[in-house]
């Protein structure tokens, strides 16, 4: 993640990605994550597909993450956020899935303030 070459980023950008990288990292071992750590199966979860416009899940994320597709930080947590925001459009709050949504969300929430001070 870290390039050595003289590409480099600006320093503040490199803090920021290692903050995602950490960030991921405690979301994909949290106990609740496995309704969000790969993309939802199109085919086998009837209505997702035509419900939800933009899927997102915490492997893609990492994805993008490797890729330096996050230039700036707001688009790291617009993708975090988007992953709540589906789980809430398509889940009932009071159903599995809808409560792992609602923890993950408030852990997400907590950590990331944690780690801007
Ligand atoms: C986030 N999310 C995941 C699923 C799902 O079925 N995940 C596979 C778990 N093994 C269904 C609806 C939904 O909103």
């Amino acid at each position: 993640l870290v390039s050595c070459t003289k590409r480099t980023k600006t320093p503040k950008s490199e803090l920021a990605v290692c903050r995602y990288v950490l960030l991921l990292a405690e979301l994909e071992a949290h106990q609740d994550a496995w309704p969000f750590l790969r993309p939802v199966k199109l085919k086998s979860v009837p209505g997702y597909k035509k419900i939800i416009k933009k899927p997102m899940d915490f492997f893609t994320i990492k994805e993008k993450l490797i890729n330096n597709m996050y230039l700036n930080q707001e688009n790291f947590v617009i993708d975090v956020n988007l992953v709540f925001d589906n789980c809430q459009k398509f889940n009932e709050d009071d159903s599995e899935i809808g409560r792992a949504g609602h923890r993950m969300k408030r852990f997400f929430d907590k950590r990331w303030t944690e780690l801007l001070h």
